[in-house]
């Protein structure tokens, strides 16, 4: 469902106001219609399904050799706070039969996810599964490196505390020595 603009600005100029602040005076009078352009960029992953762009697909060859794709950038919102929650995704599978999708797809499938309220742990699952389903790998390994501004910013101030969090399907679940090459591959220890 796409953002129900004029519905995010009635609740920005009141959320203004319950902070205590003037929505009237001349530098928060845009800042509603601001707001609710950027929920619509921020929340925009309501708008597709993520996975669907894993389902263009190549069949080079019958490769069956690990891919990893590390560090891709993602930012998402925490679902407790509605605060930011920024880093980096790594993911790795071992194609089925040359069974590949484009490189770009997968980062696209990554911030389509992460372009809602989250949790770090279901944003995980969710491109772990996302790969599963769509490309019926081997085996997929997903880790997400994040720091949480509602740890950082508010709370317990944590400035610099990193979350770390994986979802491990198929063979690197069931293969000790195949998880570890993928945990190298990616510059984590095992
Ligand atoms: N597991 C998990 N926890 C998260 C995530 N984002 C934020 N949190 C945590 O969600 C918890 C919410 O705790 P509550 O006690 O309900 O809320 P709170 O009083 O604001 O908690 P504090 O942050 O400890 O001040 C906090 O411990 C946050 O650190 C996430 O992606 N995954
Ligand atoms: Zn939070």
């Amino acid at each position: 469902m796409a953002v129900d603009k004029p519905r995010a600005e009635a609740a920005i100029r009141e959320f203004l106001l319950a902070v205590g602040e003037d929505p009237d005076r001349p530098g928060l009078l845009e800042t509603p219609d601001r707001v609710a352009r950027a929920a619509a960029e921020l929340f925009g992953g309501y708008d597709e399904d993520p996975a669907a762009h894993l389902r263009k697909q190549f069949h080079e060859s019958d490769n069956e050799e690990m891919v990893v794709v590390r560090d891709i950038p993602f930012s998402s919102m925490c679902e407790h706070h509605i605060l930011p929650f920024t880093g980096r995704a790594h993911v790795a599978y071992i194609p089925r039969a040359g069974r590949i999708t484009g490189l770009s797809k997968i980062a696209r499938m990554v911030n389509g996810y992460a372009r809602r309220m989250q949790l770090q742990e279901r944003l995980t699952a969710q491109i772990a599964d996302a790969m599963m389903d769509e490309l019926e790998p081997l085996g997929a390994l997903v880790v997400l490196e994040a720091e949480h501004t509602c740890m950082t910013m508010r709370g317990i101030k944590s400035a610099g505390a990193l979350t770390v969090s994986s979802a491990v399907r198929g063979a690197f679940r069931s293969d000790i020595k195949t998880r570890e090459e993928a945990l190298r591959l990616l510059g984590l220890k095992s």
